[in-house]
């Protein structure tokens, strides 16, 4: 018999690869990272004896929830400016804020925190686009997680560089610092048409090419974006990004809740992802992303939290919950983003969209252990008719209990075992401070 790292034996298994598939009475083998093998407790038994064992009664394991869009850091922005519409949340707020405090060890204070709360909530990747990723990047990798971190472009100075080529020449280096890390990846992510000129688009575009990384990017986030863009260059911003030849499969398209049919087909066509941000649309009244249209013309679909200054949590498993409702709200049509579609989005959807589907985002044998527990054994979760109409229509985040890693367990009972609690929570009432003394 072979000895293994780890056997888990759960209630139940969404492994989302088969699509809509719940096993029952079935074990999980875990070695060196992988997932070894999935086979009832049984079979197991005959074959696998074990290092260590988790019974875990009552609990479901899901491939860990991937948030594909997000700015980790603004953790420590979030209540700081609410009830305002993007360009004035961001104008008048939020980047002067930005460029009064954001340093490194902002940065770094920021992400520590966001990391706790997203593994407290069975996150177990994001996608980042903010300001010294290198220190998103340390948290990360010290905390265990996956994170694929921007090379950022914006066209305006800040503390972090002081125009394009800075910016550009900073986000190589960080790619070539990460390359090969198990857990830290790179995407080229130039913050959005109206900051970034036409220019510094094709020029992201190439070092992407060249670097063989996703291209993300704010796009039709509000009307006003589009219609500003008609106004003062005669088209809107996704089709220009289009005429530049940037609407393919590398691009990461954030937020889209304005599309025309001629763009939608063109987002099918061209195989790029389309990054949903129900919530933090709603709170900024940014508007609707067509979801369920998207998916009937077979658009790849990935879902994010976006900022926790404009969300203003990073919880994804209720931007599973929100992104099921206002499918159906807005398509008119009940069956629209059904639970076990929008547990696809989350997982296997966001591993797509990082292209990172070959190791992550369904429980398949060869692929890494990345993996959540849910407890339903909970008054709010009974009585249980169906697994995934639980997870997405009755669960919170506070009933996750248990993350794995490439195999490494990060969050056990709710404790995170790799990040150290009393002080982050320090550190963010520290920065909250110097905040307040603006
Ligand atoms: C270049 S670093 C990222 C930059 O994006 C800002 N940001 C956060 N949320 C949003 C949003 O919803 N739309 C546009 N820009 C956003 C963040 O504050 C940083 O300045
Ligand atoms: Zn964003």
């Amino acid at each position: 018999m072979d000895e293994v790292d780890l056997i888990i034996h759960p209630e139940w298994i969404i492994p989302v690869e088969p699509a809509q598939t719940v096993l029952e009475d079935h074990s999980l083998a875990i070695h060196q990272g992988q997932i070894l093998a999935i086979a009832p407790p049984s079979e197991m038994a005959q074959t696998y004896t074990a290092k260590a064992e988790h019974h875990l009664p009552g609990q479901v394991v899901l491939p860990g929830l991937i948030n594909a869009h997000t700015h980790a850091a603004m953790t420590l922005l979030r209540g700081f400016a609410d009830d305002l519409p993007l360009m004035t949340w961001l104008t008048e707020h939020i980047w002067p804020a930005e460029q009064a405090h954001v340093g490194e060890a902002f940065v770094h204070a920021g992400s520590e925190l966001a990391i706790l709360e997203m593994l407290r909530g069975g996150i177990t990747c994001f996608n980042d686009m903010y300001f010294f990723p290198e220190a998103t990047a340390n948290a990360a990798a010290k905390a265990g997680v996956r994170a694929s971190v921007g090379m950022i472009l914006i066209d305006f100075p800040t503390a972090y560089a002081n125009g394009p080529e800075e910016y550009l020449a900073k986000g190589q280096a960080l790619h070539s610092q990460w390359a090969g890390h198990p857990l830290i990846d790179t995407t080229m992510a130039p913050h959005a048409p109206y900051t970034v000129s036409e220019k510094n688009l094709v020029r992201a575009a190439e070092i992407a090419e060249a670097l063989n990384r996703r291209f993300h990017i704010h796009v039709h986030e509000t009307a006003a974006e589009v219609e500003r863009h008609l106004t003062t260059q005669g088209d809107r911003p996704l089709m220009r990004l289009d005429a530049l030849g940037l609407i393919n499969s590398n691009l990461l398209a954030v937020h889209m809740t304005q599309l025309s049919e001629r763009e939608r087909d063109r987002l099918a066509a061209t195989g790029a992802h389309v990054i949903h941000c129900p919530e933090a649309n709603m709170k900024l009244a940014s508007g609707f992303c067509p979801v369920a249209d998207l998916a009937d013309r077979g658009v790849h679909l990935a879902l994010g939290t976006d900022g926790a200054a404009s969300n203003n949590d990073l919880d994804l498993l209720s931007e599973m919950r929100t992104a099921a409702l206002i499918a159906k709200g807005v398509s008119g049509n009940a069956a629209a983003l059904p639970a076990w579609q929008a547990i696809e989005i989350a997982t296997l959807g966001g591993a797509k969209a990082l292209g990172r589907d070959h190791e992550i985002g369904s429980l398949k044998v060869g692929k890494a252990a990345d993996l959540i527990s849910l407890d339903l054994t909970q008054p709010e979760s009974t009585p249980l008719h169906q697994v995934p109409s639980q997870v997405v229509y009755a669960a919170s985040r506070q009933q996750i209990k248990h993350v794995w890693i490439n195999g490494a367990h990060v969050l056990n009972e709710r404790a995170a075992t790799t990040l150290d609690q009393t002080a982050i929570l320090a550190r963010a009432t520290e920065w909250r401070d110097k905040l307040q003394k603006r």
